[in-house]
């Protein structure tokens, strides 16, 4: 091909803009397509930022070829595009708040959770972070005069603690009926770390099907924590970790959904670098998470929230509730 011509080819696949399919990445057959959607890799943006090693052992499509895939999908993402601030303050626009189900913790939000970023709960055992989860659940289901989103939600629970009785008694006291509730709830058990990133990949999947505004990971951490042991494992963790928070994080983007995950507080100092209040994770659940909220039991089901690290909101601590109605606000 003439280079005029092979440069007005990438210009007008350019023109196509968010339409474009990883089949118009030259150099994709349908073959190569399927391999990629298989793993993940189901859009230009995704395999553009991708490294050429990650992708060529998920695929098993040799490095060279995986390297001329990627620079071609750079030539026609939209990497690097510097945008103004006021493109992005009219992006900002979009960002819908999901309601706690108490006042004072959504106060602390700027409202409630946002969507298109991942809210980190992390606290001890017992300190209401799966209660939390299913609270958000249940929210999600109402209507957006109440704060919520009118859709359904996903949930990838690791640990077996999805109760739908809590979600019915939470239900009732919202005055909500508890078997819709129930059916706009899609629990997925995840058994190990491996299959709870398979999970999240197919997590975008999932919400166009149920049309799901609300992706809960409860929780996030467990499973890289046991299965990871020790200091020889831990940059391969954060890896693993790191690429599966994206993916949550593209499923937030794609649906302009919320993300909720939480994450147990270190116990053992010794392994985790001295803080013992320190969340799992530490950088990478860290720099991924948009918020974070310290969860501490206080007397008589009180728990106080504590925000930190948030990009733009200030420091500051809420008192919420456990109750068997779900979370309210604590006096
Ligand atoms: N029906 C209920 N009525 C009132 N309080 C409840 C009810 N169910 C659970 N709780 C409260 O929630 C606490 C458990 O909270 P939760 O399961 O959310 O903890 P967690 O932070 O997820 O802990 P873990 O890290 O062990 O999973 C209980 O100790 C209890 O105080």
């Amino acid at each position: 091909m003439e280079k005029n011509e092979k440069m007005k080819k990438e210009e007008d696949v350019k023109d196509e803009g968010k339409k474009l399919t990883i089949e118009d990445i030259p150099g994709v057959g349908e073959a190569t397509a399927e391999k990629l959607r298989e793993n993940g890799l189901d859009d230009i943006m995704a395999i553009a930022t991708a490294s050429p090693k990650d992708v060529s052992e998920l695929t098993g499509i040799g490095e060279g070829s995986v390297a001329k895939i990627i620079s071609a999908a750079r030539k026609i993402a939209d990497i690097g595009n510097f945008e103004t601030g006021e493109e992005i303050f009219q992006k900002r626009k979009d960002v819908l708040r999901l309601t706690t189900g108490s006042n004072n913790l959504d106060s602390l939000l700027g409202g409630g959770l946002e969507t298109q970023s991942i809210t980190e709960f992390f606290g001890e055992f017992g300190s209401g972070k799966t209660q939390i989860m299913h609270q958000l659940a249940v929210n999600c289901t109402m209507p957006e005069e109440k704060g919520g989103f009118n859709s359904d939600v996903l949930i990838i629970d690791t640990e077996n603690t999805f109760r739908p009785e809590r979600i019915i008694q939470m239900s009732k006291y919202r005055e909500l009926d508890s078997d819709e509730v129930l059916r706009r709830i899609h629990v997925a058990r995840a058994y190990n770390s491996h299959h709870q990133i398979l999970l999240g990949e197919k997590a975008s999947e999932m919400a166009k099907e149920y049309n799901a505004k609300l992706l809960i990971v409860d929780s996030l951490t467990s499973h890289f924590r046991s299965e990871y042991m020790g200091r020889g494992s831990l940059s391969e963790r954060q890896q693993l970790l790191n690429r599966h928070m994206h993916d949550l994080l593209r499923f937030g983007t794609l649906q302009n959904a919320v993300i909720a995950v939480t994450n147990q507080v270190a116990a053992r100092p010794d392994v985790f670098f001295g803080d013992p209040t320190a969340p799992i994770g530490g950088n990478i659940v860290g720099h991924t998470a948009t918020f974070r909220i310290y969860l501490r039991k206080g007397k008589a089901g009180k728990r106080i929230a504590r925000l930190i690290d948030s990009p733009y909101l200030p420091e500051g601590e809420a008192v919420i509730q456990v109750s068997e109605d779900g979370i309210i606000d604590g006096t």
